[in-house]
């Protein structure tokens, strides 16, 4: 660049190739103007097909210089065989390159357009050095020598660019023009130098060769940048070494000088030569032109190129002595530069089949990226049309989502109706089943019963008509035997009067006859005549004689007669004895029956026993019954809201309403339904509860420990259910001892036992015991696990021997308390009743036992410490109370758990400790959870229906029942 600055005036002189008419055969002209319109130049593509076919042309007798230059790149043509480019075109170069170095770089494609990125390839390629397959890369289209498209093409320097060039060489834009290590001089731009005479103007003219020759850059090394300005010693350097050049040229070759394109070997040089002498002399060898492998690229002709594969290498080129011809030959120079311009000409119409291979290049990457756009448009409508896709699947997946959800809800909704209708309707059934086998139960019992009672009447009136019956008939036959007797001994005793008057009469008659006689015969002689009438009279007595004969021979039939009626009467007496033995054994099967029938009543006693344990067990060994006090005549106007669903017969549900006021006033109405085995309301009775409880009572006389306790607040009805002489102690206890008494016909003989307790902070009072000792005697209580079994040491047991003893206890408790009352204030509501009742039974006949026990707990008020609102003696009470009442719920709640072996916090508390074995697997428990009916007690009503729930919803195992065998 430094040269061209320099030497800017004098290739002003030189008219640009362009401007020279293209006339035929001035190749060199030609050259240019195909330099500056490579398009105008390029050959119709046919002409190329045609050539690159290979089909031979008629070769001409004198060619001119264009059309020899155009034959070079022929394909199949082989190069210009001149002297110069003969297949060894001889050139000196004192540069350091490497040896075997094949240099695709220094791109100088005319377009200024791309002069950047030819730059940028060209030193890269410089710099990196790298091997000839790396450098030709599939990157760039491909000459048909296999050159890259981007290989350089020589710059021609016009005169009138020059200014144009120099003006921008401090400009990176300028940059094409400057062909790094690469420059294209115009002879007659040279300056005269080491005495030369410049060439003269009609050797300008004739030989206005240009030399293409490598710009030393070696200070740029230093600079490591191959676009940055030169320095003025490089400036100078550069002159040195081109003028080194050119003398080499001048003197050697005059000042014409080739191309070199590639270098099969170059060595480098480090330092500059200083003389050409010094210039190591180096022949290159051009390579043989290759068929063009595009039948659209046309061969271009053989091209040399000197490049620099380093800035910071010298190379020099000289002209071959044998190959140019001097100057003085003149016609040699012509062929010269004749092959010279065919070169170039080839070099051109290369670079226009480059361009046209480019061009196709660029048709079809345009082509291809038309095809790229179409496809992105066509990838944007698709994927445009997948995310209105996606964004439908999307909201189809939200609304099945959605919808999911919903049905989600609904089924739970469903299930959850499903399953209330089903617990509904498993407890209705469950229900009518109880229902079902309590009347089944009770009317078989009441059949049994009846049908005992008939056979037993049946039996006894039987046996007692039959008795009566045979009495009546001994009696009766006995009587009618003695009767008949009697009547025939009377009439035999006639009978023989009779006979014995008749004899005595006949006697009488015959001895009256035998005076008659004597008188007769006295008489005979008196009379003959006497004697005819005495004979007569004889005879006639005769005639009497004989009928008397005949009476008592019909006496004697008689009698014969009456002997065998007497025989007849006393044979009829033995058949009634054969009946009497009949009906004996008539009334032994009957007796033996019965007592078949009382062990058949016994076996269905034990069955019985069975079956309502079974049904106790149906209905829950745990189980809660609420009962609402009524309204006491002073408390009409603090009425609750409470109601009551179902029917009174078989209410299981209460619900109360409660009101809260908003901080805004507002009221809101909440209705609180509870659920329960069985709802009292204020208008039932005591005796209507009892029916209830009634058969977890006969449990306990069955053998097992029954527990039933009430709980509540004060003044809910605790005492009135449980201990009033209405309440459920007394009725229990009339109960168990009917039942007793009934069931000693069966072998039953039952002990009760009945003790009372108060727990009362904690300690154990005998309520039963003498309340002025109640703070000396301390009671313990002591459990047997293997007979399970609890005892409280020094509490008074009373024999309940008769159903009034039961009174007697409870007054005596009542009592008690209200001596501890005066004590201490108030005691019922503070303190734990427990009523112990222990029943054991014994069956002679079939040599059973049981042993059960029933606690009747009427607890203490369970109001909450911080409604109470009491202090010192009275907040210590409620903390004992509310201490044993969360221990009840917590041994419920444990017990409910169901795990075998599992701790039951029985010791927490003395009320628990002392129900241990009266809670729990082993025996059935009830609780009365007891209402006020008023709006005062509220949210205390509330609470105790909370925990009545709880423990409510709790299911304790299978009571076990205490029976044994005797031994
Ligand atoms: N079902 C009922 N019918 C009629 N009156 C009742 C009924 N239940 C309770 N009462 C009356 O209510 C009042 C309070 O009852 P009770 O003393 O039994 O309550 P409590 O819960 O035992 O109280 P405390 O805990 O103070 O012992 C008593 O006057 C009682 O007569």
């Amino acid at each position: 660049m430094a040269y061209n600055e320099e030497n800017g005036a004098m290739r002003s002189h030189i008219p640009p190739p362009s401007r020279i008419p293209a006339t035929p055969g001035r190749g060199l002209l030609e050259m240019s103007a195909s330099a500056n319109n490579v398009r105008a130049m390029m050959p119709p593509p046919q002409a190329a097909k045609h050539k690159v076919s290979g089909l031979p042309e008629p070769a001409p007798k004198r060619k001119t210089l264009a059309e020899r230059a155009g034959e070079v790149n022929r394909p199949g043509v082989a190069p210009p065989t001149s002297r110069a480019v003969n297949g060894s075109v001889k050139a000196t170069v004192s540069a350091g390159v490497r040896p075997g170095t094949s240099f695709s770089s220094s791109s100088s494609r005319a377009p200024s357009t791309t002069s950047r990125k030819v730059s940028t390839t060209s030193t890269q390629s410089s710099a990196s050095s790298r091997p000839p397959s790396a450098l030709s890369t599939s990157r760039r289209p491909q000459t048909a020598l296999g050159h890259s498209r981007t290989k350089s093409v020589p710059h021609v320097t016009r005169p009138g660019t020059a200014g144009d060039e120099d003006d921008s060489s401090n400009e990176d834009s300028a940059l094409p023009n400057k062909r790094k290590g690469m420059t294209l001089i115009s002879l007659a731009s040279l300056q005269p130098q080491n005495g030369l005479r410049p060439p003269k103007q009609r050797e300008r003219q004739d030989n206005p060769g240009y030399i293409i020759s490598d710009l030393p850059d070696a200070p740029r090394a230093r600079s490591q940048s191959p676009f940055r300005t030169p320095s003025i010693s490089e400036k100078s350097f550069r002159n040195i070494s081109l003028s080194s050049a050119f003398q080499n040229l001048s003197l050697g070759q005059n000042g014409l000088c080739t191309e070199v394109n590639t270098f099969p070997s170059i060595k480098e040089e480090p330092q500059c030569p200083k003389t050409p002498s010094q210039i190591p002399k180096y022949v290159f060898k051009a390579p043989s032109p290759k068929p063009c492998p595009s039948p659209h690229v046309k061969t271009p002709a053989t091209r040399y190129k000197i490049s620099v594969p380093s800035p910071n290498k010298v190379m020099y080129l000289t002209r071959n002595s044998n190959s140019l011809a001097p100057a003085w030959d003149t016609k040699g120079r012509l062929e010269d530069m004749e092959l010279l311009y065919s070169q170039l000409k080839g070099q051109f119409e290369g670079a226009a089949y480059e361009r046209t291979g480019l061009e196709e290049a660029l048709a079809l990457h345009k082509s291809r990226l038309n095809e790229l756009e179409q496809a992105r448009l066509q990838l944007s409508t698709t994927n445009q049309t997948l995310s209105m896709e996606l964004l439908d699947v999307k909201s189809q997946l939200s609304s099945k989502t959605v919808a999911l959800d919903d049905a989600t809800r609904v089924h739970t909704f469903e299930m959850d109706d499903i399953r209330r209708k089903h617990r509904n309707e498993m407890e209705d059934f469950r229900d009518q089943q109880r229902r079902e086998f309590e009347r089944l139960h009770r009317e078989a019992r009441d059949e049994s019963d009846r049908l005992r009672k008939e056979a037993q009447e049946n039996l006894d009136a039987l046996s007692k008509s039959k008795k009566e019956e045979l009495q009546d008939l001994e009696r009766a036959l006995k009587a009618e035997v003695e009767e008949e007797r009697s009547k025939r001994l009377r009439e035999v005793q006639e009978l023989t009067t009779q006979f014995a008057l008749q004899r005595q009469t006949a006697d009488l008659d015959v001895s009256q006859k035998d005076r008659e006689i004597q008188t007769a015969r006295n008489e005979l002689s008196e009379t003959q005549g006497n004697l005819d009438r005495a004979n007569a009279l004889i005879a006639n007595l005769q005639d009497k004689l004989a009928e008397a004969s005949a009476n008592t021979m019909s006496l004697e039939t008689s009698m014969r007669a009456m002997k065998a009626k007497i025989d007849f009467l006393e044979s009829d007496n033995q058949q009634q004895s054969q009946a009497f033995a009949d009906l004996n054994q008539k009334m032994q099967d009957a007796v033996d029956s019965a007592a078949e029938a009382y062990d058949k009543l016994r076996a269905e006693e034990t069955l019985r026993r069975k079956l309502h344990n079974q049904v106790q067990e149906l209905k829950g060994n745990i189980r809660v019954f609420c009962r609402v006090r009524p309204t006491l005549s002073e408390e009409a106007d603090d009425r609750a809201k409470i109601a009551f669903p179902d029917s009174e017969a078989d209410c299981k549900e209460v619900a109360i309403q409660t009101e809260q006021k908003s901080a805004m006033g507002t009221v809101t109405t909440a209705n609180n339904a509870f659920a329960f085995d069985r709802v009292f309301g204020p208008r039932s009775q005591n005796g209507e509860v009892f029916e209830e409880i009634s058969q977890l009572v006969q449990s306990a006389l069955d053998g097992y420990n029954v527990c039933i306790f009430c709980y509540g607040q004060t003044g809910s009805g605790k005492t009135y259910t449980m201990s009033s002489l209405d309440g459920m102690i007394p009725r229990a206890v009339n109960q168990i001892y009917e039942t007793a008494k009934s069931l000693e016909e069966k072998g039953w003989t039952y002990k009760m036992e009945g003790s009372f307790i108060e727990v009362y902070n904690e300690m154990l009072n005998d309520l039963l015991g003498k309340a002025e000792d109640w703070e000396k005697k301390k009671h313990e209580i002591r459990h047997d696990p293997a007979k399970g079994k609890t005892t409280v040491t020094g509490v008074a047991t009373v024999e309940l021997d008769s159903p009034g003893r039961v009174t007697s206890i409870l007054e005596k408790a009542s009592r008690n308390r209200s001596v501890a009352a005066t004590m201490a204030n108030s005691r019922s509501s503070r303190s734990h009743s427990v009523f112990i009742l222990k029943l054991t039974g014994e069956n002679s006949i079939t040599g059973e036992r049981s042993e059960g026990t029933l606690n009747l707990v009427d607890l203490a008020g369970s109001e909450r410490l911080s409604h109470s609102g009491a202090t010192g003696d009275r907040m210590k009470e409620t903390q004992h109370i509310n201490k044993s009442l969360s221990c009840l719920g917590d041994v419920i709640g444990a017990l409910g758990q169901g795990k075998d072996g599992g701790h039951v916090p029985y010791r927490n508390s003395k009320l628990t400790y002392l129900l241990q074995y009266s809670l729990g697997g082993n025996s059935k428990t009830l609780m009365f959870v007891m209402i006020s009916p008023l709006q005062a007690h509220l949210s205390e009503t509330i609470t105790s229906l909370k925990f009545a729930t709880k423990v409510h919803n709790t299911h304790i195992g299978t009571a076990k029942r205490q029976a044994k065998v005797k031994d």
